[in-house]
């Protein structure tokens, strides 16, 4: 469905035409899979560029310290960073509402974002357990960011008619940090002396970032220096019609669930990870105390990260990593030999396959538990959105799980 004429996006492309930006074939659309993202009207054929956007319409720190801020963040005595430099920015522009510059833009982003920082507890806990640990971590984040900046945002408040905690509370930063997670290109900027040190590497894009993501398309993205424009250009085409898709890297279903707050079916790059905590002493028929010491090797030797399931079974750490920790105290002197790739005995193969084994199954348990769960519990309208997306994300890591469930039931111990 386009949505190119409501009033909205009208607004947008005069603001943008006033910038020279003109894109006659891109319209802003809605599509059943994905939500709102750009369709083309012609065809494109693969090396054309999709869409060149001006300097004038990027939005970056530049842009803030030459606004009514910039004296502000000049003036602050310990030099606040980009990113926060970016999220101010964007929250006085909301809160200006109709006297704001960059109005057209705010009035595009979404009001809300289905990042893990959005989570409550409860969805969180039905997150598969690395995520878990991941989504907490994200929230501690932008909960520690808005502590730390509460100094600064204090020293705005003659900006503002209203108390200025009013204006940049935490559900306000949480909006503009996501804001700029999920929608920023990668544009490096030179320091300026006025911020911390931090990496100045991000541009909002309005109209470019309104593109969607697709492992599947191959594009090329960067600032043109000769004509001043931030560009993209596809390599693999796109029939007129169809939805123009970039890719914003060779992300899994976790990486994009946390960064940007949506996953893709059938994603190639997706894997299960499996958590320290997930090796249970209870698969294997060594005991707890050799159990420990084989951990605290695998700690050593940083093997407890990076370890998964794939759709072509057990990735070849998991399974060194179950090597080392089937190993009973004889046969701990060749851990060398297992980390190495070598075999210590026919015994040993056999109990490292049917670790793996039981440990595929109960992660096959567990998803297959939590998508039960799901589909009984009662939500309100903004927990459903979670929901459906943990569900989504957790029907992916089944499908996963029972391909390599399947590769194990068909292996032989002496090919692990
Ligand atoms: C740069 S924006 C793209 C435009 C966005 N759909 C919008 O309406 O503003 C990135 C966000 O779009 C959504 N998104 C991108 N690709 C998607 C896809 N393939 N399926 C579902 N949502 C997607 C995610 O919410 C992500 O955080």
């Amino acid at each position: 469905v386009s949505l190119s004429h409501e009033a909205t996006y009208v607004q947008l492309r005069r603001w943008l035409k006033q910038r020279s930006f003109r894109n006659p074939y891109l319209l802003p659309a809605h599509f059943p899979d994905s939500g709102r993202g750009l369709m083309v009207t012609k065809s494109l054929k693969a090396g054309e560029i999709i869409l060149s956007l001006p300097k004038k319409c990027l939005l970056t720190t530049s842009t803030v310290l030459e606004s009514y801020l910039g004296e502000y963040i000049k003036r602050w005595k310990h030099p606040i960073s980009p990113l926060l430099a970016l999220c101010s920015f964007l929250i006085a522009e909301r809160h200006a509402g109709i006297g704001a510059m960059w109005k057209p833009y705010i009035d595009i982003l979404p009001k809300t974002y289905t990042c893990p920082v959005y989570l409550s507890e409860e969805v969180i806990d039905l997150l598969p357990r690395p995520l878990r640990k991941r989504a907490r971590e994200q929230k501690t984040v932008v909960q520690e960011l808005f502590i730390s900046s509460g100094p600064f945002f204090s020293s705005l408040q003659r900006l503002f008619t209203v108390k200025v905690e009013d204006v940049f509370d935490y559900d306000a930063l949480r909006w503009a940090w996501c804001s700029i997670n999920t929608r920023t290109v990668y544009m490096k900027h030179e320091p300026t002396g006025f911020l911390s040190g931090e990496p100045d590497v991000y541009a909002l894009a309005p109209f470019l970032d309104l593109l969607n993501h697709s492992p599947c398309v191959q594009v090329a993205a960067g600032f043109n220096k000769e004509n001043s424009c931030y560009e993209i250009q596809t390599a693999t085409g796109c029939a007129k019609y169809d939805q123009v898709f970039i890719c914003y890297g060779p992300h899994d279903n976790q990486r994009l669930f946390l960064e940007y707050g949506f996953i893709t079916s059938s994603n190639p790059h997706s894997v299960v990870y499996v958590d320290k905590d997930d090796l249970q002493p209870q698969f294997s028929t060594t005991d707890n105390g050799q159990m420990t010491k084989n951990l605290r090797l695998l700690a050593e030797h940083g093997f407890l990260e990076n370890l998964t399931f794939g759709l072509d079974g057990p990735s070849w750490r998991l399974l060194t990593a179950v090597k080392v920790l089937c190993l009973k105290p004889e046969e701990f002197p060749s851990w060398k030999k297992v980390l190495l790739g070598a075999s210590v005995s026919q015994a040993h193969e056999e109990r490292t396959l049917n670790f793996v084994k039981s440990l595929c199954c109960c992660l096959l348990h567990e998803s297959h538990k939590v998508i039960q769960k799901i589909s009984m519990l009662r939500s309100t309208r903004t927990e459903s959105e979670q929901l459906t997306l943990v569900k989504a994300l957790r029907r992916e890591e089944h499908q996963i799980l029972l391909k390599s469930a399947e590769i194990l039931q068909n292996l032989r111990p002496d090919l692990t």
